[in-house]
């Protein structure tokens, strides 16, 4: 499996210039890909894009040559670094967790999720578990893709550290192709097998 950018430009601004030029980017399954670039270039963007939030002006991204499902469970699937502004603030961790599918036990361990989080409001759980619940939600059976938006930068150096593991995990177990956007050159080193600088997957 093969997601692709092919040529995609994007721009906030009908009349601007362009955010991101005639962008090439290319993971296959089961592949750690590294992004990193200055502030402001356009990662968090570009994320946004591969999984399907926003629409490329001009190019196509696409998935196996096909493009991506405009509905249904998107295959490519994007953690940002807040996560509570990932989750509805209504609701309890519980169905956030399932939003959804139904993570198993084995996961949320290797997560360390605890089962007495799981009946408090968001605005009850620290940054890092509630990011561990955000990255579990993520991980479902459909997803062929995790795009990692600065995932772990707001955490200790130890759930930074059960995080990945666990993501790493799961990436083998599932040939599952990962996106780590980062401006820490230490983990993008440990984690990716090649990290890519904006400027040099575009086409300007
Ligand atoms: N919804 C939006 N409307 C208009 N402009 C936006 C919007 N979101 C982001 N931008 C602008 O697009 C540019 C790129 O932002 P983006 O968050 O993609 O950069 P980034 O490379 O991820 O930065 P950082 O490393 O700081 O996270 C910035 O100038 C930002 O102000």
């Amino acid at each position: 499996m093969l997601l692709e950018t092919r040529d995609v430009s994007f721009r906030y601004d009908r009349e601007g210039d362009w955010l991101l030029e005639r962008v090439n980017l290319r993971i296959a399954a089961g592949e750690i890909v590294g992004l990193t670039g200055p502030s402001g270039v356009g990662k968090s963007s570009l994320a946004r894009l591969l999984a399907g939030y926003a629409k490329p002006g001009q190019g196509e991204i696409v998935l196996d040559g096909k493009p991506l499902p405009a509905s249904g469970c998107h295959p490519v699937q994007l953690v940002l670094q807040h996560p509570e502004k990932a989750v509805n603030p209504r609701w309890r961790m519980r169905r956030i967790l399932r939003e959804g599918w139904e993570p198993d036990a084995e996961l949320c361990r290797m997560l360390g999720i605890a089962g007495q989080w799981l009946d408090r409001w968001p605005n009850e759980l620290s940054g890092g578990e509630l990011q561990r619940i955000c990255v579990a939600r993520a991980l479902g059976p459909g997803t062929r893709f995790l795009i990692a938006d600065e995932m772990t930068t707001m955490l200790d150096a130890l759930t930074q550290a059960q995080i990945w593991a666990a993501v790493m995990q799961m990436a083998e177990a599932r040939r599952m192709g990962v996106l780590v956007i980062s401006h820490d050159a230490h983990l993008l080193k440990r984690l990716c097998s090649r990290t890519l600088d904006m400027d040099e997957i575009q086409g300007r």
